[in-house]
């Protein structure tokens, strides 16, 4: 068994706060994972710079990077393209580092299917009204939007048993906290595993 990285993959409903958990988490001054910076087709935002916030790309190149196969996965999310680099996210994993991704349900689906042995973390709101509150408090769509996202999350929502652990992000610190604890407690499972499998194939030797 080869020592390797954890691949850890944060997704949720939009507006569940799968950004401000992620950003609460790197935030922390003693942070193991290394987060994997998506390749997106949408515009920056006031402040985010190319290379720490996203890659920025034409749809043109994004289709590019498709095309070569330069993404673990991708999704087509509000009119923009997003997706993964996989060069980094596989350098990283074998350098023994943990790898974080914050990304919708599409593409943690797609992950799902590379990465059987990733660990994966659905983000679930308190309740389908308070998504909402988030999602209109957040002032970044129309109410056509608003009604469409509502409509996608209640299907992602179904799919939160697909998933390792559904982690309620009730406040930000509790999400955080409850990521963390399930990280270490995987790493450990993984240890355990591995010294019972390094045993099996010492007596039979
Ligand atoms: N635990 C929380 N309690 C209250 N508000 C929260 C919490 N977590 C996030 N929010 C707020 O909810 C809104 C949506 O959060 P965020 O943009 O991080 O969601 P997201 O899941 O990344 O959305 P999208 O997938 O659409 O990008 C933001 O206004 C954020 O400040
Ligand atoms: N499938 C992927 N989804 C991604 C990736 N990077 C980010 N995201 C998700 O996109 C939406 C919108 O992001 P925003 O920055 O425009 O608000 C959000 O749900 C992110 O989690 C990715 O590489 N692949």
């Amino acid at each position: 068994m080869e020592e390797k990285g954890l691949l850890i993959v944060l997704s949720g409903p939009s507006g569940v706060g799968k950004g401000t958990v992620r950003k609460a988490i790197f935030d922390q001054p003693d942070v193991n994972f290394e987060y994997s910076i998506s390749a997106t087709s949408r515009k920056p935002r006031e402040g985010e710079v190319h290379g720490v916030d996203y890659f920025f790309k034409s749809r043109e190149q994004f289709e590019d990077m498709i095309a070569n196969d330069e993404l673990l996965e991708h999704a087509e999310y509000v009119g923009n393209y997003y997706g993964t680099p996989i060069e980094y996210v596989k350098k990283t994993l074998e350098e023994g580092k943990d790898v974080f991704l914050e990304i919708e349900v599409q593409g943690a689906k797609q992950v799902r299917d590379k990465f059987p042995d990733g660990l994966f973390i659905f983000l679930a709101p308190p309740s389908l009204k308070e998504l909402e509150n988030r999602i209109v408090t957040r002032g970044t769509e129309t109410d056509e939007l608003i009604r469409n996202r509502m409509k996608a999350a209640r299907e992602e929502i179904e799919m939160m048993n697909l998933y390792d652990y559904v982690v309620e992000n009730d406040r930000v610190e509790h999400a955080c906290e409850r990521i963390n604890a399930i990280v270490v407690a995987e790493h450990l499972r993984r240890e355990r595993v591995e010294k019972r499998y390094r045993k099996l194939l010492e007596e039979e030797k």
